[in-house]
């Protein structure tokens, strides 16, 4: 319990229609009651219960009607005493009451201070406070949803059963290369290899689930790449439905980089047109197809635009080789017009996740692509399932993961149990790191941190 009230607006700043302020700590009540005037004092109001009553300054006089409510400690947002005012909306009625407080003693709130006391006090663990800033932060309804699973504990739950199993199965396997010479021995090889193989199953899943979620939180980042005039620019107005790209019949038109966000099936989608890949004729164009590389190095997944209705050139196959190990699709354009590019032809030039025929012209196709890229990257199953995780948590998966398949191989083509154990080892503290069980204050620091004032 902390001992220190903190006061903060948790609403954003400007004119609203309502500003909340909130108040949090041994006092809050208290300090609330000297400012607020309703029939009642909340001392004597039940907790929860919404007050309406009028704020008043120094000398008494009334500055604004609120509502006003408390919450007693152990079911509040903190776990702490909290109390909370609603004011009108805009700069100065909640400023003054801010103001008032901190004068009583409230000190002003830090960035995610009220949910660190939530963490502090017990109410919620690190992943938790990482779904609470992703459902702030949330920019589609899938993302939200994701973000809701983490915080009702879905996340933790899940990776803290397979730290569990992690834990009992090293143990069994220690235990057999401790007495290797015991009659019967713990578990059997296979029996091992089946084991790791269920657990790994499990690790794969929860990071795909995860995946989803932080694809989910921040966005597919879809490039388009493709030689000059084979209609980038005019497939990512299609895409949107809106003119946003210039688009003229002249080669090299896209310099600079275009950014545009769209949501398909509530997951957010971050399109990236980039200049046309070609030797560039100029310095303003090689400047462009730099970008349009840095553009591809951040991209999820990219298209392959070509012409359909012309035949395939060496500037196509050098634009396919730029997406040599790059996950991409590749888009048959233009195909109002007569087909020059076959299927195979299509299909022959680079490694691509599959075809598809469109016209950025006339809108063909261009549904049929959204799902496509949708279904590509997340995969349609998976969207139910996602969970919330931060970059930082996926990549923990990711070890735990490969730990885990490691450990299989090992076991499987009787390399050595030790080893196998060294790698269960391994799994098991990415998991604890997952978890934030090494208790590590600065890393809750940073995650606090990267919250608002008044969360
Ligand atoms: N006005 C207002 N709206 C808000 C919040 C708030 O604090 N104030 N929240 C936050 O910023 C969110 C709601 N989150 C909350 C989470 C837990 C508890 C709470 O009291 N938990 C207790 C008791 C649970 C119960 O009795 O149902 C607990 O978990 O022990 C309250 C709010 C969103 N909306
Ligand atoms: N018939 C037909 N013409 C198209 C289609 N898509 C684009 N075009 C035309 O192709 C030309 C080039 O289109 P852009 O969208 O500017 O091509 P781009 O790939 O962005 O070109 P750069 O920015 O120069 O790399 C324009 O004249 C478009 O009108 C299509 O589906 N059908
Ligand atoms: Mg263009």
């Amino acid at each position: 319990m902390q001992n220190e009230t903190i006061a903060a607006l948790s609403t954003a700043l400007g004119e609203s229609a309502i500003a909340i302020v909130r108040l949090s700590g041994p006092q809050s009540r208290r300090w609330a009651d000297c400012l607020f005037r309703g029939r009642r004092p909340l001392a004597e109001t039940e907790p929860r219960f919404m007050s309406h009553g009028r704020l008043v300054d120094e000398r008494g006089e009334p500055f604004d009607e609120v509502l006003a409510v408390w919450f007693a400690p152990g079911r509040s947002y903190t776990g702490e005493e909290m109390a909370e005012i609603h004011c009108h909306g805009g700069n100065m009625a909640a400023r003054l009451c801010l103001e008032r407080l901190h004068a009583l003693g409230a000190r002003p709130a830090k960035a995610g201070e009220f949910t660190q006391r939530a963490f502090l006090s017990g109410r919620i663990d690190l992943a938790q406070a990482e779904a609470i800033l992703a459902t702030i932060r949330a920019r589609s309804e899938a993302g939200l949803k994701a973000a809701q699973k983490s915080l009702a504990g879905d996340l933790s739950r899940r990776a803290a059963t397979l730290r569990e199993k992690i834990l009992d199965l090293s143990a069994l396997v220690e235990a057999g290369l401790d007495y290797p010479d015991e009659e019967l021995p713990p578990l059997t090889g296979p029996e091992l290899v089946e084991e790791l193989r269920s657990l790994s199953g499990e690790a794969h899943l929860l990071f795909d689930r995860c995946r989803t979620g932080l694809l989910l939180s921040q966005g597919i980042a879809v490039a388009l790449v493709g030689k000059p005039n084979v209609g980038k620019s005019s497939l990512l107005n299609a895409l949107l439905a809106r003119p946003r790209a210039l688009v003229t019949a002249v080669a090299g038109t896209t310099r600079d980089v275009l950014e545009a966000p769209l949501s398909h099936r509530g997951v957010p989608l971050h399109l990236l047109d980039t200049a046309g890949l070609r030797v560039p004729l100029d310095e303003v164009e090689a400047l462009g197809i730099d970008r349009t590389m840095e553009a591809l190095e951040r991209a999820d997944l990219a298209l392959l635009v070509l012409d359909g209705s012309a035949p395939l050139d060496d500037d196509d196959r050098r634009a396919a080789s730029r997406l040599v190990g790059r996950p991409h699709l590749t888009l048959v354009n233009k195909s109002d017009l007569p087909h020059r590019v076959g299927d195979d032809e299509a299909r022959a030039l680079s490694p691509s996740l599959g075809v598809l025929r469109l016209s950025a012209r006339e809108g063909e196709g261009i549904e049929a692509l959204k799902e496509t890229v949708v279904d590509t990257v997340v995969g349609s199953g998976l969207l139910d399932e996602a969970l919330n995780a931060s970059a930082s948590q996926l990549e923990e998966l990711r070890l735990a993961r490969s730990a885990l398949d490691e450990a299989r191989r090992l076991v499987r083509e009787g390399l050595g149990e030790d080893v196998a154990a060294a790698n269960l080892t391994e799994a098991r503290s990415a998991l604890d790191r997952l978890l934030f069980l090494d208790g590590d204050d600065a890393l809750a620091e940073r995650i606090f941190s990267r919250f608002c004032v008044g969360k």
